[in-house]
């Protein structure tokens, strides 16, 4: 009986009762989904248009099951109720019934569901109460309120100690969850902002910049719809990142979003890296003018043009082949199409040439005739059609026997006019034009003038190098300067960890996105040993040019403040004009254990045993130097936790965190110190960093 007078007990039923008719229609939607598309695939196509039409609306059921099943998980998580007596509930996917005026479910990138996130006791929004709820499975198990209005909570009130608390206290999975119903007002500003240009996000360790930019791709799909239309595109690190947050956006309803690193949005996908300070010089910008400059020399940089016609030789002045060249130049096509254009100019060119020789030797032959006859040939023909009735037909001069059109299209395919074409404009295939600018030292010298000698003689390679990483925009620079830009291009592209990308790498996803809507989020502190740019200013300016909307996000959700206070001295030498983040959560205060190194590997086992002991369950992370890593692994460490190299932490995070040397993280890269920051900065609960001493 209590039980039932309990205001908490009362309100999870009746938000059980409405959350179990939401997933009744969401199982309905469902089911008309699948049977819909079943009935598509059975139709019968009486054409390859019908078939064609058939697999679109296929497809498009396909992706409205993927977004209805996304949304299963969690449904709803919000509820507000207005001081007009009015109450939404807010999920993940919006749901309405023919029938019923307001939504049953409100999708919470939707206007109505704003207030949920933004509005506060100072500024209510026209809110009395705030409601979290709380499912597992289906079903609802808790619902904590908030009040908004300054009213005294009522019996029906149940004023819990805050989601995000609850939020942020579960363990880690090894996967990114949503953070959908506990985004912060500060969060969620930049997510709903109605700015459709550049968009920049910074701030410290945890302060849920991967959150932002998520959701924010969620929100550009649902609000924006030209940008929808053409998809939105989420860059990332390293593969091992992708994998990280790879359920959020399917889990808010979205699975067309695509997900790439730069090689795989190049199509390359080498495994060599190269000593940083080539890839940093690889990295900048030089080298998109080398190849240009380089390419240039591949389109008829002078001279003139001859063909074999026949039995004639056709040759062209070098005026004229300077102006073919100009105007396919102009074209602005890539080098292989600007070719086409430049060949049919010549094959103009050729067919005038060849029209005027024809008409020359016509008229001569004409002139050798009325000589001869004493009567003009054109007369003789006029006077023998007039016998034959033909009195319309037009006076025909010499030339006119010659067929321009037919003459061109054979010239178009003649091979011996390719071949001269081939000669000065040759096909290209991006490999080769890198090739040809790394392998050639005089190519480098005359083409990277700027670049000292020393620095031109680390960028020479062997013609039978494999690619590496750093190779990749590059190659991807040829492939836009020889087959045009890029045929896949999106409406938003939102960049993680964007402090990590060069030049040469701006420029690729650059081109990718025609409208520079975009959406960056990274730290200039966790900056990587291949990173040039210092700020936000020098990395976009040459790019994206002067203007962005920065935001900065001040609180961490993932590092405890014992962790933060940890690496504030740390935090002031590599970047000494950032204010030091300040956490919401509290944590044990780091340890550090100094085992010699014929003991690392059996002192590292035991911390995290005892760890595994002491809370069971949770993620451990081990984070080391990249050349420690195959040392942890063939040790059994992986038995206990993740290992990962400092070079892929950057973007994850683990409830403890074993951070193995943090000389050698420092001594391994350039970067070193940046490096020992972000693997410091990975734990939501507890830290242990391991000094490996002589013995
Ligand atoms: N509003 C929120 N509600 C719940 N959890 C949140 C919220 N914001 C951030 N988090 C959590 O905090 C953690 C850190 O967030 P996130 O990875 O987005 O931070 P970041 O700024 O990208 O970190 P880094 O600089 O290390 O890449 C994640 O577990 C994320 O889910």
């Amino acid at each position: 009986m209590s039980q039932v007078n309990d205001p908490a007990v009362r309100q999870v039923d009746l938000e059980r009762a409405h959350v179990s008719t939401l997933y009744e229609l969401l199982t309905e939607r469902l089911s008309q989904a699948r049977a819909h598309r079943a009935d598509v695939l059975r139709a019968p196509a009486e054409s390859a248009g019908e078939a064609y039409e058939r697999e679109v609306a296929a497809e498009r059921l396909a992706r409205e099951i993927g977004r209805l099943r996304g949304a299963e998980d969690g449904l709803a998580f919000g509820r507000v109720d207005g001081a007009d007596g009015t109450t939404l509930h807010i999920g993940r996917i919006g749901l309405q019934t023919e029938d019923d005026d307001l939504p049953l479910l409100v999708d919470w990138r939707a206007n109505a569901a704003r207030p949920f996130y933004e509005a506060t006791p100072v500024h209510p929004m026209g809110l009395r109460r705030r409601g979290h709820l709380r499912l597992e499975e289906r079903t609802v198990v808790a619902v904590s309120d908030e009040l908004l209005d300054g009213s005294a909570p009522s019996a029906e009130d149940v004023v819990g100690d805050g989601p995000l608390a609850e939020a942020l206290s579960m363990r880690r999975t090894g996967r990114m969850q949503a953070a959908v119903a506990t985004l912060q007002a500060e969060q969620d500003e930049i997510i709903r902002s109605a700015h459709r240009g550049v968009t920049v996000v910074q701030g410290g360790p945890g302060t849920g910049k991967t959150v932002v930019a998520l959701h924010r791709a969620a929100y550009v799909l649902y609000a924006f719809p030209r940008a929808a239309e053409h998809g939105v595109l989420v860059v990332g690190p390293n593969a091992r990142f992708l994998d990280y947050i790879s359920q959020v956006l399917p889990s808010l309803g979205e699975s067309q979003v695509v997900l790439a690193t730069c090689q795989e949005l190049a199509g390359v996908l080498p495994d060599t890296l190269e000593p940083f300070d080539v890839a940093r010089l690889k990295g900048g910008s030089a080298l998109a003018g080398a190849l240009a400059g380089l390419m240039r020399f591949r389109q008829a940089p002078h001279g003139g043009f001859a063909v074999r016609v026949g039995r004639e030789w056709v040759r062209l002045p070098d005026d004229v082949v300077a102006t073919a060249r100009d105007a396919a130049v102009a074209t602005g096509l890539g080098h292989n199409r600007a070719r086409q254009v430049f060949k049919e100019l010549l094959a103009d060119a050729v067919t005038d040439a060849l029209q005027r020789t024809t008409g020359d030797i016509l008229e001569r032959f004409d002139a050798e005739v009325t000589e001869l006859t004493s009567e003009n040939l054109d007369q003789m023909v006029a006077a023998d059609l007039h016998q034959l009735g033909y009195d319309d037909a037009p006076a025909t001069g010499p030339a006119d026997e010659f067929d321009a059109d037919a003459v061109r299209a054979g010239l178009l395919d003649d091979d011996h006019v390719d071949r001269a074409v081939e000669m000065l404009w040759p096909r290209l295939v991006p490999g080769d034009l890198v090739r040809a600018l790394l392998t050639d030292a005089d190519a480098l010298t005359e083409h990277l003038p700027r670049l000292t000698d020393d620095e031109r003689s680390r960028l020479l390679r062997d013609p039978g190098d494999p690619w590496t990483d750093a190779d990749v925009p590059v190659l991807d620079e040829a492939a836009s300067l020889i087959d045009g830009p890029p045929e896949r291009t999106y409406g938003h592209v939102v960049v993680d960890e964007a402090q990590e990308l060069t030049a040469m790498q701006w420029r690729m996803i650059v081109r990718r996105c025609p409208a520079r809507a975009m959406t960056l989020v990274g730290d200039f502190a966790q900056a990587g040993p291949v990173a040039t740019a210092g700020d936000w200013k020098e990395a976009l300016r040459p790019h994206l040019g002067p203007r962005f909307n920065l935001h900065t996000l001040s609180v961490s959700y993932r590092t405890t403040q014992e962790i933060l206070d940890a690496t504030r001295d740390l935090l002031a030498r590599i970047a000494p004009e950032q204010t030091p983040t300040r956490s919401l959560r509290r944590g044990e205060t780091p340890r550090t254990v100094a085992t010699p190194p014929h003991a690392l590997a059996a002192t590292v086992t035991r911390e995290l045993e005892a760890q595994t002991a002491a809370y069971p369950g949770e993620l451990l992370g081990v984070i080391c130097a990249d050349t420690r890593l195959d040392d942890l692994m063939a040790a059994g460490i992986a038995q206990h936790a993740r290992v990962v190299p400092a070079s892929e932490a950057r973007g994850l995070e683990f409830d403890g965190v074993v951070v193995v040397s943090p000389e050698e993280i420092v001594a391994a890269r350039p970067s070193g110190e940046r490096d020992l920051y972000v693997a410091l900065t990975r734990a939501t609960k507890r830290l242990c960093t391991m000094t490996v001493q002589p013995a």
